[in-house]
């Protein structure tokens, strides 16, 4: 099966080419559709699924995969969030949500101001391109989930679904 991931985004393709280990996968940029940084759930859910769809229209018989990183608001704190999408060939669509944490209040200040998480996060480790390395949510867990980890969870999420499904196709 050949499968086309929407980002070239190290962290992303690792965590898809872990869980669909005997698989072919192919990362391309495809536009999310949504904002640079998503806000909400149904926003970063939005952008994966967006992802996921540009993916699977590439070619013929693949399955396409978006995942996205955004934050959401939940009583006045702000939580990293992070959504995937599964869309194969027959334009079936599975979705599954990962794990979210609280920002400290000075990161979710800086992105009430318009700041772009990525960017912001590199500032606060005084690292580089935190977003293709361990990430956010590795920071702040003392890397004991890097980014890769929690997307790969996932992927875990869409690839169960999907087995599901053909699964019980079958006995119809
Ligand atoms: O190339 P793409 O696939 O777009 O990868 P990305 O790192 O930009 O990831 P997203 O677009 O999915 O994430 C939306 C924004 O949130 C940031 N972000 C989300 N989760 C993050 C994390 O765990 N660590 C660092 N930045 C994160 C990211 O840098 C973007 O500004
Ligand atoms: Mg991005």
């Amino acid at each position: 099966m050949k499968i086309i991931v929407g980002s070239t985004n190290p962290a992303k393709l690792e965590a898809v080419q872990q869980i669909f280990d005997h698989d072919q996968v192919d990362g391309i940029e495809v536009s999310s559709k949504v904002s640079s940084q998503p806000f909400c759930d149904e926003e970063t859910l939005e952008g994966a699924i967006n992802r996921a769809r540009e993916c699977a229209k590439t070619e013929k018989g693949v399955v396409g995969i978006g995942l996205e990183g955004g934050v959401m608001e939940l009583e006045n704190d702000l939580y990293l969030c992070n959504w995937g999408a599964l869309v194969d060939s027959e334009e079936n669509t599975f979705v599954a949500g990962g794990a979210r944490i609280p920002l400290p209040d000075s990161i979710a200040n800086e992105l009430n101001k318009g700041k772009e998480l990525g960017e912001v996060i590199d500032d606060y480790a005084k690292g580089e391109n935190v977003r293709h390395n361990e990430g956010a949510i590795g920071v702040f867990t003392n890397e004991l989930v890097n980014r890769s980890g929690m997307f790969a969870h996932i992927v875990q999420l869409l690839k169960g679904q999907y087995e599901f499904y053909y699964s019980k196709k079958g006995d119809e």
